[in-house]
């Protein structure tokens, strides 16, 4: 297992200070930054695109930005991604009729590659590229939104993941995405994740330190 990685993400920030939000809450602990990209057509939404990451960049986060991309097509997007200073970029399988030559386009480019499974999404998007994979995002939610309620069946997937993860002996990240707060992250990570992505959790709170403690302390077993 992987150490333990909390990773905030921007889109429960304040937009109008998300610069400022950013450097508060990797100073509060935060190891990445989890970046939703959200197109209103993959899912119904519109979030931020790759100048908002540059931008970031430019502006002295140096931490690793994980990009979530919720849009189809994909590969625009993870060109520009790359270039804009993603670290990770995670596309969902059913956003491409080409998993397989994604993910080996994200490591061209440098970065650590990702796929996001949605809640009904099954396994067996994973056979023939688990190994080709840096990380794999649970979503507990249905993507397109923050402030969600985790959805219980999550974990029994996590748990098939991790079995999965386990017989390769490679350094793979399982990554929980959707509804995690410091009541149910326990629970998610007895279940086999080490990487966990929270929004409103700890946004919403008026201290993020106390937050992303409370959360790393009910790991810490
Ligand atoms: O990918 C996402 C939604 O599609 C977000 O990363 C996720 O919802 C995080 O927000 P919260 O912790 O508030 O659920
Ligand atoms: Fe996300």
């Amino acid at each position: 297992m992987q150490p333990i990685v909390i990773a905030p993400s921007i889109l429960a920030a304040n937009f109008a200070r998300l610069g400022e939000e950013t450097h508060n809450v990797l100073n509060a602990g935060a190891n990445w930054i989890h970046f939703d990209v959200m197109d209103n057509h993959f899912v119904p939404n519109l979030s931020f695109g790759p100048m908002i990451c540059e931008a970031l960049r430019k502006d002295g986060v140096t931490a690793p930005i994980d990009v979530h991309l919720m849009v189809s097509p994909v590969e625009t997007m993870i060109r520009d991604f790359a270039k804009a200073g993603a670290s990770s970029i995670t596309f969902h399988p059913e956003a491409t009729l080409h998993v397989d030559r994604n993910i080996q386009l994200i490591k061209d480019l440098g970065c650590q590659a990702g796929l996001a499974l949605n809640p009904a999404t099954p396994l067996n998007c994973l056979d023939y590229i688990l190994d080709k994979l840096d990380l794999i995002l649970v979503m507990s939610v249905n993507p397109g939104f923050g402030g969600q309620s985790f959805i219980p069946s999550a974990l029994t997937k996590i748990r098939d993941i991790r079995k999965k993860i386990n017989e390769t002996d490679l350094p793979i990240r399982l990554s929980v995405d959707g509804g995690v707060s410091e009541k149910n992250i326990a629970s998610i990570y007895e279940a086999g994740a080490d990487t966990f992505v929270a929004g409103s959790a700890i946004f919403a709170k008026p201290d993020y330190k106390h937050a992303i403690d409370s959360m790393k302390q009910a790991v810490s077993l």
